[in-house]
């Protein structure tokens, strides 16, 4: 069966999104989208996202990672799916979508290009030696690194990924430096076991661990270069809980074409 795809990035972070409203795709199995993930035998994508109807909702995010499992909440594709609902008319401006992980709002901005994307709050952070452990939506380990251009991230991310603490439900993995009034990122990704271009819960992550790590509460804006171009988080912390969580960044069609399923 032929179905239509869409092409998607997100600061680098790249999905192949489908329109399953009409059930066009009534189930899809791991070999499948992995095959269709992969960036020489298939499109090539770090995840597959399926937009479905949701009732009291503007529509529900499916989103599954390259390796074809059903992965959990994808900050990026989040972003790219709700401008993927625009272009299919299903929203204007503004919308309430249902992911994995729970309710999420989203504006878009006039120029069309930019996404802001609410996030869960967050109150548990946990310490792994220097490292902080959270969850954003998908879990994160955050460290803070130097010379961050030249780390080995694959190779760092991949033993940390693969511990004995982490294998089993495996974990995201960023490095993060210091840059100007924010931070440079690059993540290892689970589900991509590789590094990606950006990672928008990874980047969430990061700007909360970071607020924790220098003692800053109030509303915080954290701006962030990662490997594809520049992300932006917004947010209130008391001391306990991040609410109002913000991911901001750009959301950009690529191509669309036809694929047999
Ligand atoms: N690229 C994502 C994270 C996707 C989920 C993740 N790989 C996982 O299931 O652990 C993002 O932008 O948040």
């Amino acid at each position: 069966m032929q179905i239509n795809f869409y092409k998607y990035q997100g600061a680098g972070n790249d999905f192949i999104l489908i329109d399953n409203r009409r059930n066009v795709v009534k189930c899809i199995d791991k070999q499948a989208v992995a095959k269709i993930c992969d960036r020489r035998f298939g499109i090539g994508g770090d995840g597959l996202m399926l937009l479905e109807n949701e009732p009291g909702f503007d529509f529900k995010m499916v989103y599954y990672n390259a390796d074809g499992n059903e992965g959990s909440m994808c900050g990026n594709g989040g972003r790219c799916i709700v401008a993927f609902a625009k272009h299919l008319g299903i929203i204007n401006d503004v919308t309430k979508f249902l992911a994995t992980d729970g309710v999420h709002h989203a504006k878009i901005s006039e120029a069309g290009n930019w996404v802001s994307l609410q996030m869960i709050d967050v109150a548990d952070i946990n310490n792994d030696g220097e490292a902080y452990v959270l969850n954003t939506g998908s879990p994160h380990y955050v460290k803070l690194t130097a010379d961050l251009e030249s780390k080995d991230v694959y190779n760092e991310g991949y033993a940390i990924r693969n511990n004995d603490t982490y294998k089993q439900d495996g974990i995201n993995v960023n490095f993060v430096e210091k840059n100007g009034d924010g931070y440079f990122v690059r993540t290892f990704e689970r589900g991509v076991e590789n590094e990606t271009y950006a990672c928008g819960t990874g980047v969430t992550a990061v700007a909360l661990a970071m607020a924790k790590h220098d003692h800053q509460t109030g509303t915080i804006t954290t701006p962030i270069k990662v490997l594809g171009g520049d992300l932006n988080i917004r947010f209130d912390y008391d001391g306990e809980t991040f609410s109002n969580i913000f991911l901001e960044g750009p959301a950009e069609l690529v191509f669309e074409g036809e694929i047999a399923i």
